[in-house]
């Protein structure tokens, strides 16, 4: 097996729970297949104990369905699947209708870079049901991981309040894709570079980095490392100084930064990668200043995340560059996202659509039934409550309650006639038509900081952020209420 070459053999439809698969094909032998559906995928808790999110991932999605067709090797694989009786699990006449089956569903979504909450739909499906439910993991692999990551680059490059961080997760990364994926979701997070070479080549993420201990330990003595590498680099030389000792080190990073000075090159900088990175960058910064490189900039490392660079941010250190790289890209204190994908409405068959609710003794699980979405209110530009309704539903644009639904006594009135509205959920496919131009990875990038300034600091701090208002509109949350307790009733719950 070349990992490089054959691993998915030009094919991802696969990319499946089994159990899509049992459910597909019972759809089909039920005659349900074709039953239109609606379904949303959203999680229910932000990551982090944060007050936000931040969406990523719709680019693979958008691909994944635009190449959703089960391929010849696909079949053949279900098809030698087998019974404990020797017969066949799947019928030939069901892999003949998966061969024929094209992609057909309409896919509304929020674009990548879109700060969401609890509970809103960041994809909506809706077409046959046999389809809407082969995508439910698909989908959920290729938005929970990389919205997790941008989240969390999020939260980092919050902390370094407009500093750059460079992204050095390759090495600690969970595998290939992990790693490429994280690259790419830290970039719209707003890291300024990765040190992957390979999402720099996939994506065209700036790539930037320093150099190893290795680098040092390979010459006689520090001094003479450092005098090689700005010899091999006089543009680009950012010394690492801790290997022996960091305040030998800096003043060995000064020498040869008067060396590059008279050939008319400059020291960029120096990097801390052990050590109180406080005390240590301190002393450094007044070293280099003495020695006439006050623009030298001081690069940390080492196991950082946003609660260390904010801390280093209290203590004053003289940090101006955060290489971040484990706690990044593998969401180290919460390593996976919880979006679900779960069934909002089925057509009758007087083709009217019929909301479906899920039970749960946890509250919080119960879902938002019935055919809806979610609009957005700005004053000015600041985002100040988002509202879930029903598709189609008149509303008021006078004086409106949105109702949170994990708590129906915290309730919000607006008055949408003085907001601007943006509808979240953007035409993404038309029965299974691409009806979207993707955006560049900068775009995205740039929309990811334009959202993340539109809301209030105290949704963005750290600790114990304050709840943004998302609301259902009261017809929503009563159709919601009616099928709560008629579904207890029916299904005899207490
Ligand atoms: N002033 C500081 N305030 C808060 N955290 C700090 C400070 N200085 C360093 N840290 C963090 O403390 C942790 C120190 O971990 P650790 O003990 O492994 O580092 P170290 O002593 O430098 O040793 P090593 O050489 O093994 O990296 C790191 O996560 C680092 O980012
Ligand atoms: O700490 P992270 O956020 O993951 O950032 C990347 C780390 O990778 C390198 O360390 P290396 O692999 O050489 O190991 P080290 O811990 O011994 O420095 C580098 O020096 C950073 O410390
Ligand atoms: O370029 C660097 O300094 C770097 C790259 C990867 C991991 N740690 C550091």
């Amino acid at each position: 097996m070349k990992i490089t070459k054959d691993l998915y053999q030009g094919s991802l439809t696969l990319l499946l729970d089994y159990y899509q698969l049992t459910m597909a094909y019972a759809y089909w032998k039920s005659g349900k297949a074709e039953e239109e559906a609606v379904f949303n995928l959203f999680f229910r808790k932000h990551p982090f104990n944060g007050g936000f999110t931040l969406a990523a991932g719709l680019e693979y999605v958008v691909d994944f369905c635009s190449n959703f067709k089960f391929s010849k090797e696909d079949l053949n694989y279900l098809g030698a699947m087998k019974n404990q009786d020797g017969s066949r699990v799947f019928d030939k006449a069901f892999l003949d209708y998966l061969k024929e089956m094209d992609f057909s569903c309409d896919i509304d979504a929020v674009e990548e870079g879109t700060v969401v909450f609890p509970n809103e739909p960041m994809i909506r499906v809706k077409g046959p049901l046999i389809q809407c439910q082969l995508l439910e993991t698909p989908l959920l692999n290729l938005i929970n991981f990389q919205t997790l990551i941008a989240t969390k680059a999020a939260r980092i490059n919050l902390s370094a309040k407009g500093e750059s961080v460079l992204e050095f997760g390759l090495r600690r990364a969970q595998g290939i894709d992990g790693a490429l994926a994280a690259s790419r979701a830290a970039y719209i997070g707003g890291c300024s570079s990765t040190s992957n070479v390979m999402a720099g080549k996939l994506f065209g993420i700036p790539v930037s980095g320093t150099h190893a201990h290795s680098w040092i330990m390979a010459f006689p003595s520090e001094l003479e490392a450092f005098e090689a590498y700005a010899g091999a680099f006089p543009d680009k030389t950012t010394f690492l100084i801790d290997t022996y000792d960091t305040i030998n080190g800096v003043k060995n990073a000064i020498k040869v930064g008067l060396q590059l000075r008279e050939k008319g090159k400059e020291m960029l900088g120096v990097r801390l990668d052990s050590g109180d990175l406080a005390y240590y960058s301190n002393e450094v910064r007044t070293l280099l200043d003495k020695a006439g490189f006050p623009d030298a900039k001081i690069v940390a490392s080492n196991d950082l995340d946003e609660h260390i660079i904010s801390s280093l941010k209290n203590q004053e250190a003289s940090i101006s560059v955060w290489g971040v790289g484990t706690k990044l890209v593998t969401a180290y204190d919460q390593p996976a996202l919880g979006a679900v994908y779960k069934l909002a409405a089925l057509k009758n068959s007087k083709g009217e659509w019929e909301p479906k609710i899920k039970l749960s003794q946890q509250s919080l699980k119960i879902n938002i039934p019935g055919y809806h979405t979610v609009k957005r209110f700005y004053s000015k530009d600041k985002a100040v409550a988002d509202m879930i309704h029903l598709e189609g539903q008149e509303y008021t644009k006078g004086s409106l309650v949105i109702i949170d639904p994990s708590d129906q006594t915290r309730r919000k009135r607006i008055m949408p006639a003085f907001y601007q509205e943006e509808e979240l959920l953007k035409p993404i496919f038309k029965k299974g038509k691409k009806k979207y131009k993707l955006p560049s990875l900068d775009e995205i990038k740039v929309k990811a900081k334009k959202q993340l300034d539109s809301f209030d600091k105290t949704h963005k701090r750290l600790v114990n952020p304050h709840l943004y208002p998302v609301g259902l509109e009261e017809n929503l949350h009563h159709l919601r209420m009616e099928l709560i307790l008629k579904s207890k009733e029916e299904n005899g719950a207490d």
